[in-house]
């Protein structure tokens, strides 16, 4: 079980001091103390983890997050940066009175280079708007996730978030190019690079991208943008088994190649939910009921020669019998529809009670045993629904119940993150540690590994003012005192 964190008493309180100093720098609006406002930066999308942080700040630009962090180090106050508030690991709120960065006011697109497709913004834009503003340009971001409407860059930057395209244009350690960070004592660290190459001695933006905001603040970002290419399909499939979804993956990859962009699952149990708990949708394939759902996505730039690509590969899985049933979207309200009820299990597993969120990587032949081991375990107890990006070996396992019960927990943790530790998965393949699972890193990574992390952090951040409480355990980052967090859920 997780030990709960303690508040660092080395940490001092935010005074008046402290309020008027910033109010000098950011002005009145770059400094939020109203209640109302606090307590949605407070609380976690998952209404899971709520902190009681008293203070956000709103900076409009670098120079201004260097001032708040160099002023917080030198008074030892905690801070957490804080973008959407989309993460589901409780990553991004206060764990006690840490004050909020939130960067959202930083959040214009600095730069478009047509000919390279390299964007570079500031960190606080929405995602979504980077996915329009590309658009335009001819354009797509190389990232695509459920959470778009509300997360920011800054936030998938330091989460390395993952998202439903990953198969085709891989993680954001790949596609971020340059990135601008400030330390815990203020330095601006410059690697806002666009160079696809370069090879002067250590790449040091990658520890920041996936890092959450534990060694510093992302401000701003360069990405490589892939063009938009004019033929997208999509297929809503059924299959009988796991197997058979497997084996589609396999063959999707070789006789789809390079135009596959997409290729996600759903199992029978997140399907109904979906049904259940969203409003306007309908199944596409309604004429029985499926074990397995998957969706396949391809891209390219030749309409008649992808389609048809994709229309003989699902011919020819109908007949080997790797597919039972299966519909192409016929237009765009069609394939948004399809995509919804994808993007829509979150909002419902939600709607539907108290969930319990497992994050998996796990070998693909693996994945589907650890469900049904759950599901042995915890029979009529819960609803356990499986989804995910099966393209990247990327298992979302969530647990269903009325509400949180400790007797319930107990049956999947540490099972678990033991399993996936056996199997040598990883207990996060997108969603990051956060607060949740600051103390299971070790079923990851190696003890070395994570003494070399702490000492990591203490080199950047000696006094740990910088999201603290998550990512690394306690054990390697001690903290004085007893203070207990409030707990919610
Ligand atoms: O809610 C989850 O477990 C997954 C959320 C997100 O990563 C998704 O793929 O929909
Ligand atoms: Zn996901």
């Amino acid at each position: 079980m997780a030990s709960t964190p303690v508040r660092n008493k080395s940490f001092s309180t935010v005074n008046s001091d402290d309020i008027i100093y910033f109010k000098k720098i950011l002005g009145e609006k770059g400094v939020v103390e109203e209640e109302e406002k606090l307590d949605d930066a407070n609380t976690d999308w998952l209404r899971k983890y709520k902190g009681s942080s008293k203070l956000m700040l709103q900076p409009r630009s670098t120079q201004e997050v260097s001032q708040i962090l160099h002023y917080c180090n030198s008074r030892c106050l905690a801070v957490v940066p804080q973008g959407g508030n989309t993460g589901l690991v409780g990553g991004s709120i206060p764990v006690f009175d840490e004050v909020i960065i939130n960067l959202r006011s930083m959040n214009n697109i600095l730069s478009f280079d047509k000919v390279s497709g390299i964007l570079v913004c500031e960190a606080g834009c929405i995602l979504e708007n980077l996915i329009s503003f590309l658009d335009n340009e001819g354009f797509i971001m190389p990232l695509d996730l459920g959470a778009k409407g509300s997360c920011q860059i800054g936030g998938n930057v330091s989460t390395n978030a993952g998202g439903l395209r990953l198969i085709r244009y891989g993680s954001l350690h790949g596609s971020v190019l340059g990135l601008e960070a400030v330390l815990a004592n203020g330095t601006v660290l410059d690697m806002l690079g666009t160079l696809r190459k370069d090879n002067t001695g250590y790449d040091l933006k990658h520890l920041f991208i996936g890092s959450e905001g534990s060694l510093g603040i992302v401000t701003k970002v360069s990405i490589l943008t892939p063009p938009k290419l004019s033929s997208v399909n999509l297929a809503f499939l059924a299959c009988k088994d796991y197997t058979s979804c497997q084996k589609l993956l396999s063959a999707a990859k070789t006789k789809l190649g390079e135009i596959l962009s997409a290729f996600e699952f759903l199992d029978i149990n997140a399907m109904d939910l979906v049904l259940k708990h969203l409003d306007g949708l309908r199944d596409p394939l309604p004429s029985s009921k499926h074990n397995f759902y998957i969706l396949i996505e391809t891209t390219g730039s030749t309409e008649s020669h992808d389609k048809e690509k994709l229309e003989a590969f699902l011919l020819q899985s109908i007949e080997s019998g790797l597919l039972t049933d299966g519909v192409l979207a016929q237009d765009i309200n069609q394939a948004s529809a399809f995509w919804r009820i994808r993007e829509g299990i979150p909002e419902a597993l939600m709607k539907a009670g108290a969930v319990y969120k497992y994050d998996l990587s796990l070998p693909p032949e693996k994945m589907y045993d650890l469900v049904e081991e759950m599901r042995g375990c915890l029979g009529a107890e819960a609803n356990v629904v499986a989804y995910g990006h099966l393209g990247d070996g990327n298992l979302h396992l969530n647990i269903s119940t009325r509400q949180y019960d400790d007797s319930i927990l107990t049956k999947i943790e540490p099972f678990v993150y033991e399993w996936t530790s056996k199997h040598r998965g990883s207990i996060s393949a997108e969603h990051g540690l956060g607060l949740m699972k600051a103390n299971k890193i070790h079923y990851s990574k190696s003890l070395e590994t994570v003494q070399l992390m702490a000492d990591i952090k203490k080199l950047l951040d000696p006094n740990g003012i910088l999201n603290p409480y998550k990512v690394l355990p306690t054990s390697v980052l001690p903290q004085r005192g007893e203070e207990e967090p409030k707990k919610e859920a």
